[in-house]
């Protein structure tokens, strides 16, 4: 049975680690402190150090010197915090297997443990050969972020999806929609049926009933063959709709009729189906604005909009940036074949200080782009466009919050960027929400 050394401070979450290795048959030892671990690797041989970067009497870096100065050849993987990624990054350079970032999934857990035995057991570690390869340690396509605008997006979906109800789905552009509908689809009762996507933004109006219900061959030119609509497609399962705020007036009628009646009827044909769907819609448009222009149906409106969630944008998720930056580069490393294993120091801070209007799709475009671009390991602000840092984000908590004229505005303006969001404003203006509060008693915010 391999033997894991594991250090780690907190002692319920070492807690839940240790049962969980041992639920998949490695014998555990825990030290709490850098001193209990020396002592312990003094008396036993381990296959792998699984270490906490930051212990109370020091750090993961110091006990991978330790080791390297006895020429150990057992593999160390760090636990890090998201904020100490860049440390983790140079941990690898003087020699640890690899880092895995808190809050991290079980099943990253074990490939992360396989991946230090394998390479132990078919190439052990040597103290002047350590280049340690970046392994992909995350399993699934849905990073569950750990800012608060994040909780709050796993809770609503953990909440609605084993439901039934139809979900409208709002956020800007690229943040993730589709993304959270899959994950619907995914922790709903309907998961081992089909999750169909129709973008609506793509659909020509003339031909959205054929997609939507679909034909019966030769019932209009071009219908060379007959064609199974979405609808049919996803039944038993669930019809996720993109872009929903793109159909025509006509096309929300008959979608308005399908989802009423729960039965469509092909182009074409006699015959109606009966359809079970599920259905999710997503918008980046304000569709409310829409309806009260009347270019949406308003009881459509009603009928999707079951309950809604809104996915936040990127410059709302700053806790979570580094965590979806190490997630699409270990994508792209897959992609391209690379082995890039992290972000220069100052890389990371273009990253936050910049606004993300393309949000997550852009985030993973530029990293997909500097991965492609960089010869080394790290990737250096030469391999960014140089959009990111040539239009900085305008940080509400410098500038001149302290100058009476503009205190108001500002304040108006963090509490909307926060949703309203007492806490998460004042901390976007750097005072605390007592003088927030205060401050918008004085301006008659309430
Ligand atoms: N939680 C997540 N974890 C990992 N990757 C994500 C997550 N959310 C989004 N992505 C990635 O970000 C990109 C954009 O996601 P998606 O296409 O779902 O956005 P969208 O809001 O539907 O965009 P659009 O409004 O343009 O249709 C995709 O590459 C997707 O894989």
């Amino acid at each position: 049975m391999k033997q894991i050394l594991l250090i780690e401070d907190d002692v319920s979450f070492s807690k839940m680690l240790k049962n969980f290795m041992e639920r998949h048959q490695y014998k555990v030892d825990v030290g709490y402190t850098l001193l209990n671990a020396t002592q312990l690797l003094k008396k036993n041989d381990y296959d792998l150090i699984f270490t906490d970067l930051r212990l109370p009497d020091g750090d993961g870096i110091e006990l991978l010197k330790q080791m390297k100065e006895k020429n150990s050849t057992t593999p160390i993987v760090l636990m890090t915090g998201y904020a100490e990624v860049s440390t983790a990054v140079r941990a690898m350079k003087q020699g640890a297997f690899d880092y895995i970032s808190k809050p991290f999934n079980p099943n990253e857990v074990l490939e992360v443990i396989n991946n230090a035995l394998e390479v132990k057991d078919v190439k052990p570690l040597s103290t002047t050969t350590n280049k340690p390869e970046k392994k992909e340690t995350t399993n699934n396509n849905f990073v569950t972020g750990i800012s608060a605008a994040s909780k709050s997006l796993t809770e609503y979906i953990h909440l609605v999806a084993p439901t039934e109800i139809s979900v409208l789905i709002t956020g800007e552009s690229g943040t993730g929609k589709e993304v959270v509908a899959k994950n619907i689809h995914l922790q709903s009762l309907r998961h081992n049926q089909p999750f169909v996507a129709v973008d609506c933004g793509a659909i020509p109006k003339e031909i959205a009933s054929s997609e939507f219900f679909g034909h019966k061959k030769g019932s209009f030119t071009g219908a060379i063959n007959d064609k199974i609509g979405h609808f049919e497609a996803a039944n038993g399962g669930t019809l996720f709709l993109d872009e929903v705020g793109n159909l025509s007036y006509e096309n929300q009628i008959q979608l308005l009729r399908a989802l009423q009646e729960r039965r469509v009827k092909p182009i074409g044909s006699s015959t109606e189906i009966q359809v079970d769907i599920r259905l999710i819609t997503a918008t980046n448009e304000d569709l409310l604005d829409a309806v009260d222009k009347g270019s949406f149906r308003e009881d459509l409106y009603h009928r999707l909009n079951e309950f809604s969630i809104k996915v936040p944008s990127l410059k709302d998720r700053n806790d979570d940036l580094i965590l979806y930056a190490d997630f699409f580069l270990n994508k792209a490393n897959q992609q391209l074949n690379k082995s890039i294993i992290g972000f220069s120091k100052e890389v990371l801070t273009i990253f936050q200080n910049y606004n993300w209007p393309g949000n997550l799709r852009e985030l993973s475009n530029v990293i997909k782009r500097a991965t492609l671009l960089t010869p080394s390991n790290v990737i250096e602000k030469t391999a960014l466009p140089s959009e990111l840092f040539l239009a900085p984000k305008p940080k509400s908590t410098t500038t001149s919050f302290s100058t009476k004229e503009n205190e108001k505005e500002l304040i108006i303006g963090a509490l909307h960027e926060a949703d309203n969001n007492k806490t998460q404003a004042a901390k976007l203006l750097n005072i605390t929400r007592k003088t927030l509060y205060n401050k918008m008693k004085l301006y008659d915010l309430n």
